[in-house]
């Protein structure tokens, strides 16, 4: 579910791979396999739509929930810009504000890299490294492609930070794409001398036809943080049903299950044990209306005070989260 103007931007390309989006470069395919969409700005997933099996099936399958056809309205009231908002188009699985900061603040959707700490757990990071934004500093950073592995069947994107962005951690992406899944890795090398702590995550924002009837499957029974309770620690019981505003910290590996009522998409992730679930629920930050709001999910692979990692000298931690569909399976 992104804007019409990224929308446009695909439906334009005619075999390029660069484009600029909201003021920032974009690696971009809208091939027989599928779509792909990220920012050179903080290595950042923002589209993925696999191509349906049956082509002829397009628009009415899971890949694009009926209901929310063009979910987000011009000139809607909710807008907070005061400015014309322009729609939010379904297809896809991943979410992007139609009204993103400008440079240097970061896209609000798709897949946000949260490196070398996750929110503010830059106390984790002992190290003079620590000081820094919400997230840290990767998702607002400029990246390079190294590599482009483009074949008939998908594409993998190699990417780094052009700046050194710690003094002892180096930080690398791969995004792989194909026709059944997504998958993104968050690779940390140790290249100093002292053990560092760290945390972070791969920040995927999912689209859903309503946030208001989503579910997430794979919950029950894990412990729980409650940010929003002071960080009361809680178990949950039975599945969760997302009705409004949660921030929450899991403490499990499991594989999760995000159903909103039109499809099923599993979430499987690598070298972490926090799942976090957000939503902000009436607490909107100030690039998402209300209108816009209604229609993500936030499902995070993360690493957080409950499981950070320590890497030592030579060392290399791998964040990883794989998106596919259940009927894949
Ligand atoms: O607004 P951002 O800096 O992107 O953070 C968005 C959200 O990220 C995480 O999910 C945190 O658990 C939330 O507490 C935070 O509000």
């Amino acid at each position: 579910m992104i804007p019409a103007s990224l929308r446009a931007l695909l439906d334009a390309t005619d075999g390029q791979r660069r484009a600029e989006w909201a003021g920032r470069e974009v690696w971009l395919a809208n091939e027989a396999w599928g779509e792909l969409v990220v920012s050179l700005q903080g290595a950042q997933v923002l589209h993925f739509l696999p191509a349906p099996e049956d082509a002829t099936a397009e628009g009415s399958t899971s890949n694009a929930p009926d209901d929310a056809q063009a979910a987000g309205a011009s000139a809607s009231p909710d807008a907070t810009s005061g400015e014309d908002e322009e729609a939010l188009v379904a297809g896809g699985w991943l979410w992007v504000t139609p009204t993103p900061q400008a440079l240097p603040g970061a896209i609000r959707g798709g897949i946000p890299l949260c490196w070398p700490w996750f929110a503010d757990e830059n106390t984790a990071d002992e190290s003079e490294d620590r000081s820094g934004p919400m997230h840290g500093p990767a998702r607002k950073a400029d990246w390079r492609l190294d590599a482009v592995d483009e074949h008939e069947e998908g594409v993998e994107l190699h990417l780094s930070p052009l700046e050194r962005l710690h003094s002892q951690l180096v930080p690398r992406a791969v995004i792989q794409a194909n026709a059944n899944r997504l998958h993104v890795e968050l690779i940390t090398e140790h290249r100093g001398e002292t053990p560092v702590k760290i945390t972070g995550a791969l920040h995927s924002y999912l689209a859903v036809a309503d946030v208001q009837a989503c579910r997430v499957e794979g919950l029950a029974g894990a412990r729980y943080l409650d940010k929003l309770a002071d960080f009361a620690e809680r178990e949950q019981q039975g599945e969760l049903g997302v009705r409004g505003g949660l921030d929450r910290i899991y403490h499990t590996n499991a594989e999760l299950t995000l159903d909103d009522g039109h499809r099923r998409l599993r979430i499987a992730r690598q070298g972490s044990d926090s799942a976090v679930i957000w939503h902000p629920g009436d607490e909107r930050p100030a690039d998402t209306s209300a209108a816009a709001a209604g229609h993500f999910l936030c499902v995070e692979s993360a690493n957080t005070r409950l499981d950070p990692v320590w890497l030592v000298p030579g060392a290399q931690h791998l964040l990883g989260t794989t998106l596919s569909l259940e009927t894949d399976a």
